[in-house]
């Protein structure tokens, strides 16, 4: 059997076109949504993600403002940044890129986010209405990989699905996604036992670890749906010398071999992340200006 490959890649670019779409007339009555980009010291994994995202913000229309704080930043600097960004009517989404530095306490900064501004949707404003049912901003990532998944199966109630990894940021709303979706959600995580006799009950299993190519082929149920949420560099020694590639916490060419469905890395799960931030900066401008949240996802598949 060979999997269908997800190409999170197109998806994406198709949601994009949506939104630019629904700035483009936002803009027709005088309104141009801005998202505020907050980078503290360089960790070169965020770096990637920075640099596509400022892009693609200003390709669908919207006002990019990026401020680029050095690694010596103290915790009282970023907290005025932020209630700076909080009380600045042309800024409708702040993002505060993660990690950070370790002398600020990162908690606390997320916190400090205007819930109506939090597009990140880390603010336990947001997660508690995630995990209540109540509309929220979501986190890019599980809706990204919700929207992935739904593009090749519509229906997924009494699914079983396995989440592997319990972070705030992918893992524990992935998590709650799924319930939302009536799945019948196992959350795995360093402590699980017998972790690849867990994946294979997994009718959908999503790999949030940043492990490179830890989830093997003989894990995944045969027609399981395999979503890939790593992001892990590892030496390219076909390349040569000090070369780089990106790989995921799944071996993907023998899990594509059992898979139904796979996404890719890159070109899966990773650009679905930036256009569903671009999504949540739309609904943060639609909500903060008293304007509809036009429709721009895309259909399920059938
Ligand atoms: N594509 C995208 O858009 C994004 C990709 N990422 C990538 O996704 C991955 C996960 O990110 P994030 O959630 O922030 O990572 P964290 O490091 O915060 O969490 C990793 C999770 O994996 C679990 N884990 C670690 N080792 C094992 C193991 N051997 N077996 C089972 N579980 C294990 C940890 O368990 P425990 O809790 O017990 O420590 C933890 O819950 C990374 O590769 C990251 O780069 C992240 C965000 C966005
Ligand atoms: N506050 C905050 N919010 C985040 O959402 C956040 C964060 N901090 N810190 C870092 C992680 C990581 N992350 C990625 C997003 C997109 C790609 C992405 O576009 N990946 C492409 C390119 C990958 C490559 O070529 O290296 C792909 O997978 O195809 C990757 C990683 C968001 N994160
Ligand atoms: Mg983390």
């Amino acid at each position: 059997m060979s999997a269908t490959i997800i190409d999170g890649k197109a998806y994406a670019a198709g949601l994009r076109t949506r939104i630019a779409e629904a700035v483009a007339d936002m803009a027709r009555q005088g309104a141009t949504p801005g998202l505020a980009v907050v980078i503290v010291g360089e960790d070169p994994a965020s770096q990637i993600y920075v640099k596509n995202k400022a892009r693609q913000t200003v390709e669908v229309g919207m006002r990019s403002f990026e401020h680029v704080l050095p690694a010596s930043t103290s915790e009282a600097e970023l907290l005025g940044l932020v209630a700076q960004l909080n009380a600045d009517p042309a800024v409708d989404g702040i993002l505060v890129q993660l990690p950070l530095p370790k002398q600020i306490d990162a908690q606390k900064v997320i916190e400090a986010i205007d819930p109506a501004k939090d597009v990140d949707g880390f603010h336990p404003v947001n997660a508690g209405k995630l995990m209540t049912g109540v509309p929220g901003f979501v986190s890019c990532t599980p809706l990204g990989c919700l929207l992935l998944i739904q593009s090749v199966r519509k229906d997924i109630a009494g699914l079983d699905a396995v989440v592997i990894g319990r972070s705030n940021i992918v893992g524990k709303p992935m998590a709650q996604l799924l319930i939302g979706q009536s799945c019948t959600v196992t959350v795995a995580h360093s402590k699980t036992r017998d972790l690849p006799e867990v994946c294979r009950r997994a009718d959908i299993l999503v790999a949030a670890v940043g492990r490179p190519e830890m989830v093997r082929g003989d894990w995944v149920k045969p027609g399981a749906i395999v979503i890939d949420v790593g992001i892990n560099r590892v030496p390219n020694l076909a390349a040569g010398e000090g070369k780089t590639r990106v790989v995921g916490d799944v071996a993907y060419a023998e899990a594509a071999e059992r898979a139904s469905a796979i996404t890719p890395v890159p070109g899966g799960v990773g650009p679905m992340t930036i256009a569903c931030l671009l999504r949540n900066t739309l609904q943060a401008a639609c909500i903060r200006r008293g304007l509809p949240m036009p429709a721009v996802d895309f259909a399920p598949a059938a």
